[in-house]
């Protein structure tokens, strides 16, 4: 057995990827700029664009080329299996999608179609609390697929309660709260062009569907959209959240509670301390401190930290299969992918972000294999060099 993924290498050579339609590339400085040959400028300028100078979304890329893979030869390394195990639930491998806001701006099936890709592939999805779908139509097009829900937590104690009961009825597992955007940054690409999608409408659905939300409004969001709107904006970016105030969360959650957004091994410790069960490092793919270190360079002294005591995960810069290994050796359980799966649903919804999920799940396992590594749990700092 070859293992689970690898195997679209050997399809893609016999059927060729010219006669897909929407044309797929697996190349992924080419998806981006297909991608933005189909988006508006608005819109690709939102997905692509970073914090200030983008010397951040810069960063992360610098900190996946500065580590090496060391191959091994001779390991016998043909049978491999990427299966991992998170919060007591067996994934096929060690990727989830990371939680993308206002989908409906690259295509109109937005996070729908994002959920039945994820399904098809056994890959969890995480939801985000601005997405442009509701929880409910969401963990319909998931159906038995492995969901998380991302929160963006809001100011108002009883829509936070009420928007996580929905999310735990609808059969989301897990909690990933974020906690590096309780405002938007400094972002040139989209102040230049007043673009901001939610006063658009775009990806409040979640809020605009809530019981406990529509209940603060004098008029409901059919009827004074306006008003709404400004209200959803003072919800998510109006807050003034500390560590003292997690217990309310674990109140309102059964579940596994993850932090995401964790940048320096003290916050990793406190959210340990805090009885949280996972991390995510990440720095928002570069959208929110401009100047801020590379999210893999954090990664190692956090992995440390945490120990056992807690789930690590990551994402932000992860490109391509090797980045995967690299991020798994240097101590990430599992790492979430997030722009270019989007550039797949920009141009071929469904089709598209399943092409792109497979393609770096393939490109995964291939590497894993001729780095002479069967398992994920192979994986560790040595088989890397700093160079
Ligand atoms: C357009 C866009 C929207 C995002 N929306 C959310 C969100 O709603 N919630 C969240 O936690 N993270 C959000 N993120 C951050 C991602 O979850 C992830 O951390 C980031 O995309 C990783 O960086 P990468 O795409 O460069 O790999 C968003 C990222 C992008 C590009
Ligand atoms: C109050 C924050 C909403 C932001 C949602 C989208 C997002 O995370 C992004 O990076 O853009």
């Amino acid at each position: 057995m070859a293992g689970r993924f690898g195997g679209y290498q050997n399809e893609i050579y016999l059927q060729g990827l010219a006669g897909q339609t929407p044309p797929m590339t697996t190349d992924l400085a080419a998806l981006e700029e297909a991608a933005a040959a189909v988006l508006t400028p608005e819109a690709f300028g939102y997905i692509a664009g970073g914090a200030g100078t983008g010397a951040t979304m810069r960063a992360n890329r610098d900190a996946f080329e500065r580590w090496k893979i060391v191959p091994r030869m001779l390991t016998d390394a043909t049978d491999r299996d990427l299966t991992t195990t998170l919060f007591g639930a067996e994934i096929p491998a060690p990727v989830l999608l990371a939680p993308i806001g206002v989908q409906s701006i690259v295509h109109p099936e937005a996070e729908l179609a994002t959920a039945r890709a994820a399904t098809g592939l056994g890959v969890p999805m995480v939801l985000s609390s601005a997405a442009s779908h509701t929880i409910e139509q969401v963990a319909a097009a998931s159906g038995a697929g492995t969901r998380w829900f991302q929160l963006y937590w809001p100011s108002d104690p009883d829509v936070c309660a009420s928007i996580l009961a929905r999310a735990r009825k609808a059969g989301f597992t897990a909690l990933v709260v974020t906690l590096d955007t309780w405002t938007l940054a400094w972002r040139p690409r989209d102040l230049d062009r007043a673009y901001l999608p939610f006063i658009r409408n775009e990806g409040t659905a979640i809020a605009m569907s809530d019981p406990a939300f529509r209940a603060r409004l004098q008029k409901p969001p059919e009827e004074d959209e306006a008003t709404a709107i400004l209200h959803w904006i003072d919800l998510f970016t109006g807050t003034d959240h500390g560590w003292g105030q997690l217990p309310l969360l674990r109140e309102l959650w059964d579940g596994p509670i993850l932090l995401k957004g964790i940048q320096h091994a003290d916050d990793a410790r406190r959210a340990v301390d805090a009885g949280m069960d996972g991390i995510v490092v990440s720095n928002h793919g570069g959208r929110q401190v401009d100047g801020a270190l590379g999210a893999l360079e954090a990664l190692p002294g956090i992995a440390q930290a945490v120990g056992d005591q807690a789930e690590v995960l990551f994402d932000s810069g992860v490109r391509t299969g090797a980045d995967m290994v690299k991020a798994l050796a240097l101590g990430a359980k599992a790492v979430l992918l997030g722009r270019p799966y989007v550039y797949g649903l920009a141009l071929g919804g469904e089709a598209g972000v399943r092409h792109v999920v497979r393609s770096l799940l393939a490109e995964l396992e291939l590497t894993l294999g001729l780095a002479g590594h069967r398992t994920p749990a192979e994986l560790s700092p040595s088989v890397l060099r700093r160079g």
